[in-house]
């Protein structure tokens, strides 16, 4: 049957996999579909001018695995020889890999769509339950991930197979609901004019929010970064901190439940990256679900819908590890993100 939509069930072992952040890259071997992977140490992308380099220095230097083949996960969108990462300087280059690093097949996907892999396939141990609802099984679900940026994918599952959808979902159009966002949104940095999710929600997003709620209060911001904000918020210090968290989880709820209605995603909602795992408790308060759940006139659906913050501390990896291992079960088109020796 011709198709404009390849799939490929065959990954060659040893499979190296790697998620490759704007600030770091992590990369672990899969000797075979059976073994757990071998982790190698976080890398700083600031450390190394090339990925070529990286992965000769932090991996292929410390193991006598010589991988067949490559699975990246990585920020920015992958089209052509040549890709770009956002955050960071490295380009990707499929066929100097193959040339240089002995892999005879290069699989580049975006990252988000990794999370959706983990997602689809982490165990309950990996999952921390916020709010009420249970998953429906085999029904679509959706991943959401504050971190330097926005990032949002869906999962839908279908001819027993898990499709993820990657998108730009972290760029929607965020807008005021309380009396206190009336008075906040005047007051928050705008991407050309808009306050776009992503304006709010990631590490600059909850200066954005931090440095409105000040300046409402008519106080000098104390906090400088997004770790000062949550330390701040933790023990209570600062109580511009105390309401930045409060309404970041609230604006994190409501977008989360605006996906959970586009995908109709009774599988779920995951919540990803560093942020969220660092304000659990936030999310615990009755805040997160609300807002999640505030979504008339499908308030019903919503509170039936489970939320969860993914707490595996390689989410990414263990996402395109269960996609190494079963490649059949993930719909992971291929076309023009596969490079072959
Ligand atoms: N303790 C903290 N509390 C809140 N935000 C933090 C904290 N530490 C770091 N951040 C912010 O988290 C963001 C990075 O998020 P995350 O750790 O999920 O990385 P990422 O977006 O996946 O990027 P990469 O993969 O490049 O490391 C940055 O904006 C950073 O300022």
């Amino acid at each position: 049957m011709p198709t404009s939509y390849e799939i490929d069930h065959t990954i060659a072992f040893p499979v190296l996999i790697g998620d490759i952040g704007g600030t770091n890259a992590r990369f672990a071997i899969l000797s075979d579909a059976y073994a757990e992977p071998k982790e190698f140490p976080i890398l700083a992308t600031a450390d190394f001018s090339t990925i070529d380099e990286a992965i000769q220095t932090g991996v292929l230097d410390k193991t006598s695995l010589q991988p067949r083949s490559a699975i990246l996960a990585v920020a920015g969108p992958i089209k052509g020889d040549e890709i770009d990462l956002t955050n960071c300087d490295w380009v990707i280059r499929p066929k100097v890999m193959i040339s240089d690093l002995g892999f005879e097949n290069v699989v580049v996907i975006n990252d988000f769509e990794a999370q959706g892999l983990a997602a689809a396939s982490l165990g309950q141990e990996y999952l921390k339950k916020v709010g009420g609802g249970e998953i429906r099984p085999s029904t679509s679900r959706v991943v959401v991930g504050p971190g330097t940026g926005l990032g949002v994918s869906g999962l839908v599952h279908a001819r027993h197979t898990w499709f993820p959808v990657p998108g730009e979902g972290g760029h929607v159009d965020m807008g005021p609901r309380s009396k206190r966002d009336y008075e906040l949104f005047p007051l928050y940095e705008t991407i050309e004019g808009r306050v776009s999710a992503e304006q709010l929600l990631c590490g600059r997003g909850m200066m954005n929010i931090y440095r409105a709620v000040c300046k409402a209060n008519g106080v000098k911001p104390a906090a400088k970064t997004p770790a000062e904000v949550t330390a701040h918020w933790a023990d209570g210090s600062d109580p511009a901190a105390v309401e930045t968290i409060e309404l970041f989880v609230t604006y994190l709820g409501r977008v989360a439940g605006d996906l959970a209605l586009v995908f109709m995603a009774r599988g779920g909602v995951y919540l990803a990256g560093g942020i969220v795992q660092k304000i659990l408790p936030a999310l615990n308060q009755p805040r997160f679900r609300e807002a999640f759940e505030d979504k008339a006139p499908h308030s019903q659906i919503l509170k039936t819908i489970p939320t969860f913050v993914i707490t595996h501390p390689l989410a990414a990896l263990s996402g395109l590890a269960a996609y190494a291992r079963t490649p059949v079960r993930f719909g992971v088109a291929t076309e023009g993100r596969r490079w072959k020796a």
